[in-house]
């Protein structure tokens, strides 16, 4: 889509709560992009600061000082109803709960980001979304009548509806069991390789971060290492290297 320019971009991002003896330093110094068409993962140990960073380059979360971009727009000094606008049109999100509205539909939860925002359907891109999704009759199925795997898969389509720049996940398998978790990744890197989406995952699962493009390491609030082509395996030996380290250190 936009191949020599990137999705979202922090340079010395640093994220601090609290203050005196609760002072945290969630995030030190945090520089990193993340590229159009790309499925990356963020991984790290317990309180490294992976959901800090991705809440912070989603707009989620203020900043306590350095820069962070969606495609070429500064987010850090942009205002509330702008940064809502910005996360609405722009960014889609999954979260670790599938966060679907019961008395709708999947069909009608899908759909539901376009009509928030008053927008009209790209008939064909959400025809190829609802069919990635692969529930046939259940689109007419409300949320309690589906397997946690099943909702999940709804909740990716939703973020993908609006064709968004950029999804953020947050452990997106992380309450599904083995096979249902391999069926979201399915999908999501799938949205990447067919339909040309860019994701950014944060994950404990090394499995799960084997499906991304690159996993970045995150420990202590730093980027410390990064993993291009990862298997499970690879991903799972850069851990266990980290948390030596992280005890004798
Ligand atoms: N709202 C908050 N107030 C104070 N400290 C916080 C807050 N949110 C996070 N922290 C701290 O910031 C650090 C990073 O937290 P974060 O949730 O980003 O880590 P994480 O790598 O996502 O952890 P986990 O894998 O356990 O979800 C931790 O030390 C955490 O305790």
């Amino acid at each position: 889509m936009h191949p020599s320019t990137s999705a979202a971009r922090s340079v010395g991002l640093n994220k601090v709560y609290g203050a005196g003896e609760t002072r945290v330093v969630a995030l030190d110094n945090v520089s990193v992009e993340f590229r159009h068409g790309e499925f990356a993962a963020i991984m790290g140990p317990s309180g490294s600061g992976k959901s800090t960073l991705m809440y912070c380059m989603a707009g989620l979360d203020s900043v306590s000082s350095g820069s962070a971009a969606i495609g070429e727009t500064e987010i850090t000094t942009l205002k509330e109803a702008q940064l809502t606008r910005l996360r609405r049109d722009r960014i889609g999100f999954v979260f670790q709960a599938f966060n679907l509205l019961p008395t709708l539909t999947a069909l009608e939860n899908i759909t539901l980001p376009l009509d928030i925002a008053g927008r009209e359907p790209d008939q064909e891109w959400l025809a190829k979304v609802v069919a990635a999704v692969g529930l046939g009759e259940r689109l007419e199925h409300r949320p309690s009548q589906l397997s946690g795997g099943q909702q999940q898969r709804v909740a990716v389509a939703r973020a993908l509806a609006t064709r968004p720049e950029i999804i953020f996940a947050d452990e997106p398998t992380g309450n599904l069991d083995s096979r249902s978790g391999a069926e979201i990744l399915t999908f999501l890197r799938n949205s990447v390789r067919e339909l040309g989406q860019t994701v950014v995952m944060v994950t404990h699962d090394p499995v799960a971060a084997g499906y991304a493009d690159r996993v970045v390491f995150l420990a202590d609030g730093r980027v410390v290492d990064e993993l291009t082509a990862p298997t499970a395996d690879a991903v799972l030996d850069r851990m266990r290297r980290f948390e030596a380290k992280g005890r004798t250190s």
